[in-house]
Formats: C-alpha cells, sequence, structure tokens
C-alpha cells in the first residue's frame, strides 16, 4: 500500500462517482470510498469497483463499544478492501476487538486496520476548547498512535505535519495515510492542518488521501498528475 494516492470518491451516489472517473479517465486507480458513498450504495459499490479494477480503502470510521465493532468488521472483511478505518478516540479495547473481527472475518486476505487520530479538520482551539483535551495537537495525535499501534492497528490517519513523529516513534512499518492534501492554490476549504504533496513525500507519508484538490480543479487529470509528480518525484 505505500506509495499510494487513493482518490476520495466523495459523490452522492455511484453515478455520479462513476461518471466522475469515466469522464477523467481514472478507470482502475485507487479510491477512498466513504460514507456519503457507501450509505446511499452499500457493498454492492465495492463490488462494482473491484469488477472495474480499482483498489479500495473504505473509510467508514468506526467508533462504537468493541463488541459491535468487532461484529461490524467481520462483515467489512468479506468485502475484499485494502483499508478500513476506526477511531482511535474509541480506545484500545476497540482497536482490538476491530482487528479480531477483521481477521476472523476475513476468507482470505484481511483488510489492513487504520486508526483515525485527531481530524484533519481539527485545529489546537477545536482540541483544547471544544473537546477539552490539553497540550499540542502533536502530543496527542502522537499519543493516540502510540496506542492504536500497540492495540494490533496496522497504520493511522494523521495528518502531514505529524507523520514523521509517528514514524519515529511507532516505527517505519505502521502506515501513516495522511488527507487533507492540497496543491499549491487550492481552497483549504474545511481542512485545518493540509499540506502538499510535496511536504507529504518530505515528512514520511505512506498514502495520499487525494479528494477536492482533484475532484473540484478546473482539470482533474491536470490535478491529479501535478500530485503525482510532487508526489514521485519532488518537483515544487
Ligand atoms: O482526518 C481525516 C480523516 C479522513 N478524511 C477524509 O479524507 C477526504 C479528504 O477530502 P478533501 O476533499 O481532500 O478535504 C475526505 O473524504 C475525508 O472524509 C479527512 O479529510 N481527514
Amino acid at each position: 500500500m505505500k506509495g499510494r494516492m487513493y482518490l476520495a470518491l466523495d459523490f452522492p451516489g455511484w453515478k455520479e462517482a462513476k461518471d466522475f472517473i469515466d469522464t477523467h479517465h481514472f478507470q482502475g486507480v485507487p479510491v477512498k470510498v466513504g460514507m456519503e458513498l457507501f450509505y446511499r450504495e452499500g457493498p454492492q459499490l465495492i463490488e462494482n469497483l473491484k469488477q472495474d479494477g480499482h483498489n479500495v480503502f473504505l473509510d467508514l470510521k468506526l467508533h462504537d463499544i468493541p463488541t459491535t465493532v468487532m461484529k461490524a468488521m467481520e462483515n467489512i472483511a468479506k468485502l475484499d478492501v485494502d483499508m478500513v478505518t476506526i477511531h482511535a478516540l474509541g480506545g484500545s479495547d476497540m482497536i482490538k476487538k476491530a482487528k479480531d473481527g477483521l481477521l476472523s472475518g476475513a476468507a482470505d486476505r484481511a483488510p489492513k486496520l487504520i486508526a483515525v487520530t485527531m481530524l484533519t479538520s481539527a485545529d489546537a482551539s477545536v482540541m483544547n476548547n471544544e473537546l477539552h483535551i490539553p497540550g499540542s495537537v502533536e502530543a496527542h495525535t502522537i499519543h493516540l498512535a502510540q496506542m492504536a499501534h500497540q492495540s494490533g492497528a496496522d497504520g493511522v490517519v494523521c495528518s502531514v505535519r505529524e507523520a514523521q513523529q509517528i514514524k519515529d516513534c511507532c516505527g517505519s512499518s505502521l502506515l501513516a495515510v495522511t488527507p487533507g492534501i492540497r496543491l499549491r492554490g487550492s481552497s483549504v476549504d474545511d481542512q485545518k492542518r493540509p499540506a502538499t504533496p510535496r511536504e507529504a513525500r518530505m515528512n514520511g507519508s505512506d498514502v495520499l488521501v487525494l479528494g477536492r484538490t482533484v475532484r473540484d480543479a478546473s482539470d482533474p487529470v491536470v490535478a491529479y498528475e501535478n500530485v503525482k509528480e510532487e508526489w514521485n518525484n519532488g518537483a515544487l
């Protein structure tokens, strides 16, 4: 999975997602399916994408009591996706049970379990003043990553800004999956800890999630290629 760029299919339904893929010739690229699309289309969508040759990252961010998450993961494990997300804030028991569910539910290769640390839409003000979590975003993100790693997660979602420190603390095998990627000049939208593809490469990100910086670009194909070039070749 290291080095992959997942295109976020943040669309209301399969028709819109498929139109986007076909119009811009994104057939076969790795894609991320989130709540918006999955809650409309369900597991059949994953089969459609697999049949069309896409690798799929299922970003449902599960967060519930350990047994409920384990049972959900037993079903998700049968979908043949690369990775699936949970919220690290669910705690170590939930993460361990999520892993158990994936391992017992998978017929063959289990999806990788990825724990979301602090959402990239949150900053110190949200964390300190609204959630009443003291300290810096970096320190809390690293704490959550360590806890998730010790509980059996294969990777974490974090911002590019914390990726290197997480790799230093947890080891290079823990995947650093980084959303909030923006080409220079793109709107940051609701992202509070955005970064460029170049910064992602410099800071040790393993996997990029590409959303609006590609989807909303005047030419999504050019935007995708520009991200790829910065990510792979280090172009400025
Ligand atoms: O902390 C997180 C976790 C998940 N996401 C998801 O990634 C994409 C980002 O979309 P952009 O359009 O590039 O902002 C989106 O699907 C989020 O649900 C995240 O942004 N931050």
